[in-house]
């Protein structure tokens, strides 16, 4: 199946021109497995040692220590092992891994994971934080929220606690109480999309992407609520629609703007684009210029991410 028409014509309009054809071939072939070392039962050199003795051919993903990455036909063999029934290995795309990385929460501090199931980024949370401080993860879906559930606990977490609720309501419920908030925001998941498994195109389209973007900007007033002056607050997606990346933070900044700063991100490879300043009559604010678009490849899923600061002399 090929990929929804309404979609490819969006996609040439926000990608650079002369990598568009790439970035289409992208979702064709099945993409390499990445996982990562769960630090709460295991350690870099534990789980090589796993890995070497149960003969997965894994490489190590240079910049990023305790990472690894596999061919698509070894990804059977791997969750075949005792590293991964025992929760020391967790598989989860690179671009994924990225968020806690530059959320960077530290021992102690009050964490919340606001669109939290089924709990990649809240496992890689609670391991940054070694198990200490509070992690809140918000998940409204009943069949997601069990799920995350059982991930932390296979995984070794403590420190989570778990709300099964609606994420619009946190804000209010807890205002300034949180040092570090990840928004990894329900969305129409496009850098998802593989022309291999029509299912997962089939629920999008233009309306869906618009519809979901209402959802986006509640989240983040949310959660522009919920954070303590002072408080980073990373919001990412995996579309590519700046209606779901480049919008909400506008919508955040027109009301919120005297408060917020955004800061830089940088990561180390050139797969990269910087969010759009323009799209149809929008001008987006400069400061959200201060993000990042990752571009798919054979390893990586195209993602979003824009990091806010609260100023800390609001009055
Ligand atoms: C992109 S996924 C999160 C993936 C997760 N962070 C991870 O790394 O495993 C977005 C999640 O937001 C949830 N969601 C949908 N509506 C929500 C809402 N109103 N408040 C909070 N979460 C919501 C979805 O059910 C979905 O589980």
């Amino acid at each position: 199946m090929s990929l929804p028409e309404a979609f490819t014509e969006r996609l040439e309009k926000i990608v650079p021109h002369e990598r568009y054809e790439a970035i289409v071939r992208t979702f064709d072939s099945p993409k390499n497995v990445t996982f990562r070392v769960n630090t709460l039962k295991s350690t870099t050199q534990e789980l090589e040692a796993e890995l070497k003795a149960a003969h997965i051919p894994y490489e190590s993903i240079g910049w990023l220590e305790g990472v690894y990455r596999i061919a698509p036909e070894h990804k059977l063999a791997l969750t075949q092992t005792d590293a991964f029934y025992g929760g020391r290995l967790y598989i989860q795309n690179l671009a994924s891994m990225i968020a806690p990385l530059l959320l960077s929460p530290q021992p102690e501090e009050t964490v919340l994971d606001l669109a939290a199931a089924p709990g990649g980024k809240t496992l890689m949370l609670a391991g940054m934080m070694q198990n200490t401080g509070w992690l809140s993860a918000v998940e409204p879906s009943r069949e997601r929220f069990f799920r995350l559930c059982d991930n932390l606990k296979s995984q070794g977490v403590t420190n989570a606690h778990t709300y099964m609720t609606d994420g619009r309501s946190v804000g209010k419920k807890c205002p300034e109480m949180f040092d570090r908030i990840l928004l990894d925001a329900p969305c129409s998941s496009e850098a998802r999309f593989k022309t291999h498994d029509p299912k997962s195109m089939s629920f999008w389209s233009i309306h869906k992407v618009k519809e979901t973007s209402k959802l986006q900007r509640r989240l983040l007033l949310s959660a522009y609520d919920a954070l303590k002056p002072g408080g980073k607050l990373l919001y990412c997606t995996c579309s590519f629609s700046p209606e779901e990346n480049e919008s909400p933070l506008q919508h955040l900044l027109e009301r919120h703007g005297e408060h917020l700063n955004t800061l830089p991100l940088t990561l180390p490879f050139d797969n990269i684009q910087k969010p759009l300043e323009r799209w149809g009559k929008e001008v987006f604010d400069k400061r959200i210029q201060n993000g990042v678009r990752i571009l798919p490849t054979d390893t990586i899923d195209g993602f979003f991410l824009c990091m806010l600061e609260k100023k800390t002399n609001i009055t």
